[in-house]
């Protein structure tokens, strides 16, 4: 099943950016390793970081149905899905998937299992997308790329006709930027301090503090061999589709880890429960 063209998503319109999303509540799931009262609140207790991940990408693929054309995440959350999409092919639960991977990291894990995957050249159209993200905010608008791969995740996303967010809790903000950690922006190499200082002093990100990221003692270079950005912020970002435009007409910036109305269905596990919020 390949969607046509014209279900990939476009570029929200400028007036309907600075609208809240409508974010609704679908459905709320005790952890699957429930099975008793008792021995719910034990399990839940007893619940690593890694399993809510697992719980979530697992939710993620219920939305899967043979012959579709998959976006694979990149990510330890997405990584997840990754792996339950191959076993479910590997045991005929699943048939005729065809996954597009967002990282080079990606393409070898879903090759070792044995997943069928072409490029975004070959498969443009993409029925649905699975991955994790960093910052998840209430209307659903998250941060992507402290894993390096958001240039790529942002192409095969944005083809995508649906795109599934799959976190753990701790990925919830108020507001993005507000983890007090990086959010990431992928510039060229060529004259990199330039642009790092462009973007330092950004009005639309004020405050932040602008990271070359670093692999060792070496810049590290990205699947496309662009730098990394990082901004930290002290404060959550004000205006994000602001920031996400300004940052987007800037010569040498590639793209930046804003993920703005692109998240349709966003999977939240938690120590309570599997939540599943939409956005309408
Ligand atoms: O570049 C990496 C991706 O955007 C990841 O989806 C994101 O960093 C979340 O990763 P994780 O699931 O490992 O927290």
């Amino acid at each position: 099943m390949v969607a046509p063209a014209a279900a990939c998503r476009s570029p929200a319109p400028a007036s309907s950016l600075r609208r809240a999303a409508m974010v609704v509540t679908r459905s709320f799931t005790p952890l699957r390793l429930r099975r008793s009262r008792r021995g719910a609140l034990a399990c839940a207790a007893a619940l690593t970081q890694d399993e809510l991940k697992k719980e979530a990408a697992w939710k993620a693929v219920d939305y899967v149905e043979s012959g579709m054309v998959l976006g694979l995440g990149t990510g330890s959350t997405a990584a997840f899905a990754v792996e339950r999409i191959g076993n479910l092919l590997k045991d005929g639960t699943l048939k005729d998937i065809v996954g597009v991977p967002t990282s080079v990291r990606t393409y070898e894990q879903a090759k070792g299992l044995g997943i069928p995957l072409a490029t975004l050249d070959e498969q443009p159209n993409i029925d649905l997308a699975i991955d994790g993200a960093d910052e998840v905010d209430p209307n659903l608008d998250v941060v992507k790329g402290r894993g390096g791969a958001l240039l790529r995740e942002k192409m095969v996303e944005m083809a995508s006709k649906k795109f599934v967010c799959i976190v753990d809790e701790t990925k919830l903000v108020a507001g993005l930027g507000g983890s007090q950690d990086a959010m990431p922006v992928e510039i060229v190499q060529f004259c990199w301090k330039y642009n790092l200082q462009r973007l330092q002093n950004l009005p639309e990100v004020s405050g932040c503090e602008a990271k070359l990221r670093m692999d060792g003692d070496k810049p590290y270079v990205t699947d496309n061999s662009n730098y990394i950005v990082d901004l930290y912020f002290k404060n959550p970002i004000k205006d994000a589709h602001a920031a996400a435009k300004a940052m987007e007409g800037m010569e040498g910036i590639v793209d930046h880890g804003l993920f703005l109305d692109m998240v349709d269905v966003c999977i939240i596990a938690g120590k309570g429960g599997v939540e599943v919020k939409e956005r309408k």
